[in-house]
């Protein structure tokens, strides 16, 4: 079993004194920045030029500067914008500013492992991937907790590199629910996967089959809502907290039936299929239909989260979203 690092197993020693360039403020970028200058580390952000996320930085007190001046500004530079922008920011606002002195760090491995990014042999590069979106990052630390996170060292200029993304960790309030180290290319790969196939994805898949097989049914959708959404978060939570084998005692033996008999028809339907997905993204080849549909302007992209924004699902959520048992009760800004 890998090694779990907690809060014993860093100090944020290699980052104090240090300034810390977080370039871009939306989920994780907020979170990142706020959680730093919590733990006392020196943050700057940096945002283009008409940013939307600027108003929001300036409120939250940061200094906020082009991504050039920041990066010269700093000793650690995290990559906190979308994953298709990062090389054009690199190329354009981080390599002309590089020395042995500054370190690279990323929260999701693709453009390393894609190769998108090749940065010069001198510098540190590692990564601190939290296994959760931005803003339960920041949620989690103000409640004192952490969302655990992934650290990997791709290059190891200064001999203590590692210390560094523990630090960065330990800053963020991952070490108070634990990290594991992992390499760019495992992260990258399980990430993706995950995203595609069992939490995003999947689990939107999952939701929308079967609330249409109800509706189509001739079922109130309210109540397709209630059976395949609603419920969902509160068996989730359920197996969060005790495992799958928790969640089977709370549910009725009838439900337990159901689930390992007919769960198991569709188990053996969509392994084949994430396999698949799986292979595609070893191979490269979601990366590379990623890397296109962006250059292309997101036409696919932009039409198929259209399409969704329109689903009926939607528009029942819209009318008893307040029913549901929120998260924190906080809201997404
Ligand atoms: N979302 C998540 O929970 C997780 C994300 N990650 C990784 O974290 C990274 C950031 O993702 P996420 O937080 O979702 O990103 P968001 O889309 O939420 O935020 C992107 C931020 O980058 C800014 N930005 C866009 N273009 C530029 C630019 N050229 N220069 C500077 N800033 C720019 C945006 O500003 P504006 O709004 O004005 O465009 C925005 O503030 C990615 O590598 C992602 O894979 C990892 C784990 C989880
Ligand atoms: C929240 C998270 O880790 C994701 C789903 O992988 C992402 O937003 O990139």
């Amino acid at each position: 079993m890998a090694k779990i690092y907690y809060e014993e197993d860093a100090t944020l020693e290699p980052l104090i004194g240090k300034t810390v360039a977080i370039l871009g403020y939306g989920s994780q970028g907020h979170a990142h920045a706020l959680n730093l200058r919590d733990s006392g580390i020196r943050v700057v952000v940096g945002l283009h030029q008409g940013s939307k996320s600027k108003r929001k930085a300036l409120e939250g007190g940061f200094p906020v500067l082009e991504p050039a001046r920041a990066v010269q500004e700093a000793d650690v530079i995290m990559f906190l914008t979308p994953d298709t922008v990062q090389p054009q920011i690199y190329k354009e606002s981080v390599e002309p500013y590089l020395n042995p002195s500054k370190s690279l760090a990323f929260a999701h491995g693709f453009n390393i492992h894609f190769k998108q990014i090749v940065p010069p042999k001198e510098v540190d590069v590692f990564m601190v991937a939290p296994k959760g979106p931005g803003h339960l990052v920041r949620w989690m630390y103000e409640e004192g907790k952490g969302v655990p996170a992934l650290i990997a060292i791709y290059q190891d200029a200064s001999g203590y590199c590692k210390d560094k993304a523990l630090a960065y960790a330990k800053a963020i309030g991952a070490t108070r629910a634990g990290v594991i180290e992992t390499t760019f290319k495992e992260e990258t790969e399980t990430d993706l996967f995950g995203e595609q196939t069992v939490l995003c994805g999947g689990v939107t898949a999952l939701i929308k089959a079967g609330f249409e097989t109800l509706v189509e049914a001739g079922y109130q959708p309210e109540v397709a809502y209630f059976e395949c959404l609603h419920e969902l978060k509160l068996i989730v939570d359920l197996i969060y907290q005790y495992g799958i084998a928790g969640m089977r005692y709370s549910i009725s033996d009838t439900a337990k039936y159901g689930d390992v008999t007919r769960g198991e028809r569709i188990y053996k339907l969509i392994k084949p299929l994430m396999k698949d997905i799986l292979s595609e993204i070893q191979k490269g080849e979601f990366a590379k239909e990623w890397i296109l549909e962006n250059q292309a302007g997101r036409p696919v992209f932009n039409a198929l989260l259209e399409r969704d924004r329109r689903h009926l699902i939607e528009e029942v959520g819209e009318k008893l979203r307040e029913m549901m048992p929120w998260i924190t009760g906080k809201e997404l800004k």
